[in-house]
């Protein structure tokens, strides 16, 4: 059986990613969170865009106040007051200072500030008590980066800290990746909507949701199909849709080996390209990956925490490469003390669901109480991570090491 990591390969390696000419789009700045900035940024600015003050204090020029002590204070002349965002207009020549707050632009002929506390004023006279380092408190210009260089780089996510940077750079629309489409159908004569009277036999496809809640999370357009019957006609009518409509189809059940399960036949009658139809994982064994050129199809086990954890281990790095993002979109492994008893038959590679505590400053994994069932996603819930148990390893005792992904 095909092992998780070459599963994994075999996925990322028919990833295209978005192109950064034809997949791109402008957004506006205060909505750009979360995407991937698609062309490298320059600025025509310097930053600081001029040379201003780091205090509230006095401009000043070094040699004037070198020999200052605080027994023997230093008198300068103030001529002039600089508050933030006014240009200053004259020069400061021997024996004179500014006045000056923080952010304020540094007046020609001073080169130093001193800090207000370091100081003491009367009326146009201030003395200085102390002999500052040369240009201390001086903000150069272009000490933080000069114009011309990359300030951002593209294939980046943009959060808050991004945002400011293009934001001081004037822009106010950015060029990002568009999102990654992902068509989403269940697959099963017994699924409902939340909202309708369980018959005997049926059950409220959750899956729909937990799928689409995921890829709004990861960033992507999600194209919602529904529910469709176990049958080969209309399965087929809409795979083809939802090949044609979206970068990434994901279907839920119907993937395993009993008599309604179609969606096998289904790929194959649409001449799809079929990657691998299992791996040697648990849950989400019968997991099938398939593509239409450059789209890609994942045939998510039925069973909800199957359908989660396919998502999570296979899905979620597929939909990260797509969507432009230049590093960073592997699934990330950490290794933390596990406080619980975990178990594995040893053939599969095997996740169990639990939480990341942080106890004294350091995450210990909690596996998640309950029946441990991949049908079961009520224990799902308020978890937020996976341990792996490798093949051949059958138990980790408390207190034992184990590799974690957070989901
Ligand atoms: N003879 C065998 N039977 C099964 C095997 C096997 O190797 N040999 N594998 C089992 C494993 S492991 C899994 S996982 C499931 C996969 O099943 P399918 O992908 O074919 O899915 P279904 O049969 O349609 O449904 C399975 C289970 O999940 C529930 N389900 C389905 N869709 C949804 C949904 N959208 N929301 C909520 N729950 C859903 C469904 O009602 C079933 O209970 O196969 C095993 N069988
Ligand atoms: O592999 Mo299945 O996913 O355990 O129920
Ligand atoms: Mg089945």
């Amino acid at each position: 059986m095909l092992s998780v990591r070459d599963a994994e390969a075999t996925i990322l390696n028919a990833v295209k990613p978005l192109d950064n000419q034809l997949d791109v789009e402008f957004v506006d700045l205060l909505m750009a969170n979360n995407r991937i900035l698609a062309t490298p940024v320059i600025s025509s600015l310097d930053f600081p865009h001029w040379d201003n003050s780091a205090m509230d204090g006095y401009a000043v020029r070094y040699a004037d106040v070198q020999q200052a002590r605080a027994d023997k204070p230093i008198v300068l002349q103030v001529v002039e007051e600089i508050p933030a965002g006014y240009e200053p207009q004259v020069t400061i020549k021997p024996g004179q200072a500014a006045r000056i707050f923080t952010g304020a632009m540094m007046p020609a002929g001073a080169d130093t500030v001193v800090m207000q506390e370091k100081t003491h004023r009367q009326e146009n006279r201030v003395f200085v008590f102390i002999a500052p380092q040369p240009q201390e408190f001086v903000r150069r210009k272009g000490d933080f980066y000069q114009a011309g260089n990359e300030i951002l780089p593209a294939g980046i996510p943009l959060t808050a800290s991004e945002i400011a940077v293009l934001a001081a750079a004037g822009r106010e629309q950015v060029s990002v990746f568009r999102r990654p489409r992902v068509a989403i159908l269940s697959v099963g004569d017994e699924l409902v909507m939340p909202e309708q009277l369980l018959k005997p036999g049926q059950i409220v496809d959750s899956n729909q949701y937990a799928l689409a809640t995921l890829m709004r999370e990861l960033g992507a357009e999600v194209l919602l199909l529904g529910i469709i019957q176990d049958e080969p006609t209309t399965l087929q009518e809409i795979i083809d849709y939802a090949i044609a409509n979206a970068d990434i189809v994901i279907s839920t059940g119907g993937v395993s080996v009993g008599d309604y399960d179609y969606i096998y036949k289904t790929l194959a009658s649409l001449a799809a390209k079929i990657h691998f139809r299992s791996v040697q994982m648990r849950p989400g064994k019968p997991l099938t990956f398939a593509t239409f050129g450059n789209k890609l199809y994942f045939g998510l086990p039925g069973n909800p925490v199957s359908a989660l954890v396919t998502c999570w281990r296979f899905v979620k790095p597929a939909i990260k490469k797509m969507s432009g993002l230049a590093k960073g979109w592997e699934s990330k492994f950490i290794k933390v003390r596990s406080q619980s008893e975990l178990q594995s038959n040893g053939k599969m590679e095997t996740y169990i669901w639990g939480k990341l505590n942080l106890v004294n400053g350091v995450y210990q994994f909690q596996k998640a109480e309950g029946n441990d069932s991949s049908g079961n996603l009520i224990n799902l819930a308020q978890t937020n991570a996976l341990a792996v148990l490798p093949v051949g390893k059958t138990f980790v005792y408390p207190g034992e090491e184990v590799l974690v992904l957070q989901i």
